[in-house]
């Protein structure tokens, strides 16, 4: 791994997506002038984070907002993993992360593996699965820097997606996220040191800006977790693969 510039846009989404999309051209360019080289954007930077908004914001990739990115990234030479958008393919939509390189080029796409749906009574209760379909692929990419593992916020929660991420060479992880005001003070930070700590890895979050009129109000506080200590605490050549092992099932489209 060498040493690079990494900026979190920690983005005010409103429901104006014209407006979010310029609001991204502004700050990505701010980014590159600052020397970074790796930025990463919030989940549903395009639209209002609810069941409700998906399919009203929802595109095709390409389509604007990624024709946006594409445009963004070449124009500022710099590797955008563009948190997410809800995106429609063949009648259905999906969370996804798209991911652009210097040259505009679309590197990847990764839909949202694990959906949120959770039930708090009296609390929150938020279910994806009504509108979303989920991803079935895992999504890591090279950069001159290092190789990045793409996650999408409640994939954060599943340790085995980090630990084959690390398995796979990343050094990175990076998770577009919009946990909310009940799990966000509870999980956000904690999940994001467990799997920094458990892989020895840097991880990355980038959430919407706390926005108290909406009707997901996001927890903010995005982060950058270090946890680089390879050498003096060498896990990984400690690890008994003779007694347990991390593996992927055959990967399906989506
Ligand atoms: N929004 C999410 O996908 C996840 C989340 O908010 C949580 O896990 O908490």
């Amino acid at each position: 791994m060498t040493a690079f510039r990494l900026a979190v846009v920690q983005l005010q989404v409103s429901s104006d997506k014209a407006n979010n999309l310029s609001k991204v051209r502004r700050l990505v360019k701010e980014a590159a002038g600052q020397g970074s080289k790796v930025v990463l954007l919030p989940e549903c930077f395009n639209s209002p984070y609810g069941t409700s908004f998906f399919s009203k914001y929802a595109e095709k990739i390409p389509g604007e907002s990624t024709q946006m990115l594409s445009e963004v990234a070449k124009e500022n030479k710099l590797h955008l993993v563009g948190g997410s958008i809800p995106e429609e393919d063949s009648g259905k939509l999906y969370n996804t992360c798209a991911v652009f390189g210097p040259e505009g080029e679309l590197i990847l796409k990764h839909r949202k593996i694990h959906l949120f749906d959770i039930d708090v009574p009296g609390k929150i209760r938020f279910q994806e699965s009504e509108t979303l379909s989920p991803g079935n692929s895992l999504s890591t990419f090279d950069t001159p820097f290092c190789r990045v593992g793409v996650g999408i916020c409640y994939d954060m929660r599943f340790a085995e997606l980090a630990q084959l991420y690390n398995r796979k060479g990343c050094q990175l992880l990076v998770y577009p996220g919009a946990f909310n005001m009940m799990t966000g003070p509870a999980h956000w930070e904690l999940l994001q040191r467990a799997r920094a700590l458990d892989n020895q890895m840097y991880v990355a979050t980038a959430s919407p800006a706390r926005d108290e009129a909406a009707s997901y109000v996001a927890w903010g506080h995005s982060t950058v977790y270090l946890a680089d200590i390879r050498q003096q605490i060498p896990i990984s050549s400690q690890r008994r693969d003779d007694l347990y092992a991390v593996t992927a099932m055959q990967q399906g489209s989506g």
